[in-house]
């Protein structure tokens, strides 16, 4: 009987929190439900626009190269409204092919058609990325429109203004024209969440594009974008950009405006995200930072940005540099096509006259775990109480089960949990204030301890692969973790890295990835999803310690126009 009654205690205090969730999910669910509705009224709009133009002008218009169509708007064979319309319509079969754009701008046409009455005054000044179409990660804010970052509790919050980037681009003569998918909470290099649905990797369907800035590399990758400004604080502008055969740079934190950005967790203090172009070839890349970083204003937008210019000796210098490279972050053992980019780098790097010299990452597990646990800087709280409160489909999981449990019992697990590198993970994520101190204090020492590393060997700049494995199937990024090392390791020590495809995979690297030796889960799944890839674009990753972005650039150039497989296919 006693049975009976503690029974009836326990249904009693938990039914009203059961109900409540229930009626606030389903709350979400009508959200949901009015944003997919919005959102078709949003893309007839944009049929209704690009259909103003005639298809083959638009076709000839979106075939356009970057720096071709910027030539063909500033001498006026083209004009900005046209322009819009062709990349409204290109980015329209993108999505529907990958389900890349959330949301076409409207506000676009607005400008597009100002930039072209003020162009029939020949006074004149036409700016720089006159008419240019930019495409822009819905996470970043453009007035008017919601920045969700993938939560249904977000729907229907519309931004009062542009981010400090979306404005430095309006006023650089750009047309920001779409709001591009992210996976929920920005977390993942998967690109699923429950408001907008799955983005497809263009190359293969049934593979994730990368993430989190995973529509920009979708629509950049079709031709529905030349330049893509997407974000990036554990690899998320890198990773598309890998998994979509496109070149992408995030810069160090100080050289990216930080002032009212949306982050993945707020008030995360040593891992800043940074915002970045992805495009086609690294030049585009280093014409937007350039104009970027030249504009004075950017520096009175946001008064805590040290106001250093594009640095064109850095970028033009031709003294050989010391270049440290490694195929293994002592980590997680990257895909065989990953490892051969490096090495194929290194080859071409050494050719140019650079000196390239083996390189070990310090502590490879502390760094990874201290990156995980910066990266979600409470233990995990924020991320999952706002996960618990939304809907999560299940190709958009963040994190591993053990790591989302409450935290008296992650203690509890912290020595004995079988799986090491998830142990290790757990272990370092701060459970207490105390906890986040130490957290903070072990960042700033690893800093230093590569640093020293680097000087040791008199190191200017680092090579590796730009990630563990080639693009897995949707689903499976929260359950490969560690081949995010590569990426996130800069992220950690706050370094300017980008990444420019190299090679593909071939069927050489299949034959060594039957004979890679595993040693757990994470493991195992790194050879399944690196399987049948043949094909598939494999980039190599360069990073330089911060105020040296344009040193990385240099280099992004020197190994594209080498081996990019950007300069071999156009
Ligand atoms: C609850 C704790 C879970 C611990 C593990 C979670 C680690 C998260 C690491 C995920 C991989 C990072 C992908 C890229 C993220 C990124 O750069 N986002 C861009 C934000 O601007």
């Amino acid at each position: 009987m006693w049975f009976f009654y503690v029974a009836i205690v326990i249904i009693g205090f938990f039914s009203p929190k059961l109900i409540d969730k229930y009626n606030r999910k389903q709350k979400l669910r009508t959200l949901i439900k009015q944003r997919a509705a919005d959102r078709k009224i949003n893309f007839e709009w944009a049929k209704n626009s690009f259909q103003k133009l005639d298809e083959s002008r638009a076709v000839e218009i979106s075939a356009k190269p970057f720096e071709e169509l910027r030539n063909s708007l500033k001498n006026g064979e083209i004009g900005p409204v046209e322009t819009l319309r062709a990349f409204q319509r290109k980015a329209y079969e993108s999505t529907e092919k990958t389900n890349c754009v959330c949301f076409f701008i409207q506000e676009a046409l607005e400008i597009a058609e100002n930039l072209e009455h003020l162009a029939t005054d020949p006074n004149y000044q036409k700016p720089p990325l006159f008419g240019v179409p930019v495409s822009i990660k819905e996470s970043i804010h453009v007035k008017n429109l919601d920045s969700t970052a993938g939560y249904a509790q977000k729907i229907n919050n519309p931004s009062d203004a542009n981010s400090v980037s979306v404005d430095q681009l309006i006023r650089l003569g750009a047309v920001p024209f779409v709001h591009t998918n992210i996976p929920i909470a920005l977390l993942s290099y998967g690109c699923s969440n429950g408001v907008y649905g799955t983005t497809l990797n263009p190359l293969d369907n049934s593979r994730v594009p990368g993430g989190s800035s995973g529509g920009e590399a979708a629509l950049v990758s079709l031709g529905g974008s030349v330049l893509g400004i997407g974000t990036d604080v554990g690899g998320s502008i890198r990773t598309p950009a890998s998994f979509c055969g496109l070149a992408g740079f995030k810069s160090s934190s100080d050289r990216s405006p930080q002032l009212g950005k949306t982050a993945s967790i707020p008030g995360r203090q040593l891992l800043l995200s940074v915002e970045g172009p992805i495009a086609k070839n690294i030049d585009v890349c280093v014409e937007y930072l350039r104009l970027k970083w030249n504009d004075p204003l950017l520096y009175k937008k946001d008064v805590y940005m040290p106001p250093v210019k594009f640095q064109e000796n850095l970028y033009n210098s031709e003294k050989p540099l010391k270049i440290g490279y490694y195929t293994f972050d002592g980590y997680q053992t990257a895909s065989p096509a990953y490892q051969r980019a490096v090495r194929e780098t290194v080859a071409v790097l050494k050719e140019l006259g650079h000196e390239l010299v083996p390189f070990e990452v310090p502590q490879p597990d502390h760094m990874y775990s201290i990156f995980c646990a910066g990266a979600t800087a409470d233990g995990g709280l924020y991320l999952m109480d706002s996960l618990a409160n939304d809907i999560i489909p299940p190709e958009a999981d963040i994190g591993f089960p053990v790591a989302k449990l409450p935290h008296f019992i992650q203690r509890l697990l912290r020595k004995y949990w079988h799986h090491r590198r998830e142990r290790q993970i757990i272990q370092e994520l701060p459970h207490d204030t105390e906890e986040m101190r130490q957290m903070h204090e072990k960042i700033e020492d690893y800093r230093h301890e590569f640093v020293l590393a680097m000087r040791a060997k008199k190191l200017d700049a680092l090579v590796c692969p730009a990630f563990g494995c080639p693009p897995p199937h949707h689903g499976m990024p929260n359950k490969i973790l560690g081949a995010n090392s590569y990426p996130a390791l800069y992220n950690l020590i706050d370094f300017a890295a980008g990444t420019v495809p190299v090679t593909v995979q071939k069927q050489e690297d299949e034959v060594e990835l039957r004979k890679m030796k595993t040693e757990d889960s994470w493991d195992r799944r790194v050879v399944t999803e690196s399987k049948n890839c043949i094909g598939l674009p494999v980039s190599v990753q360069i990073a330089t310690p911060p105020y040296r972005e344009e040193m990385c650039l240099r280099l992004l150039k020197q190994v594209e126009a080498k081996i990019g497989l950007y300069s071999r296919t156009h």
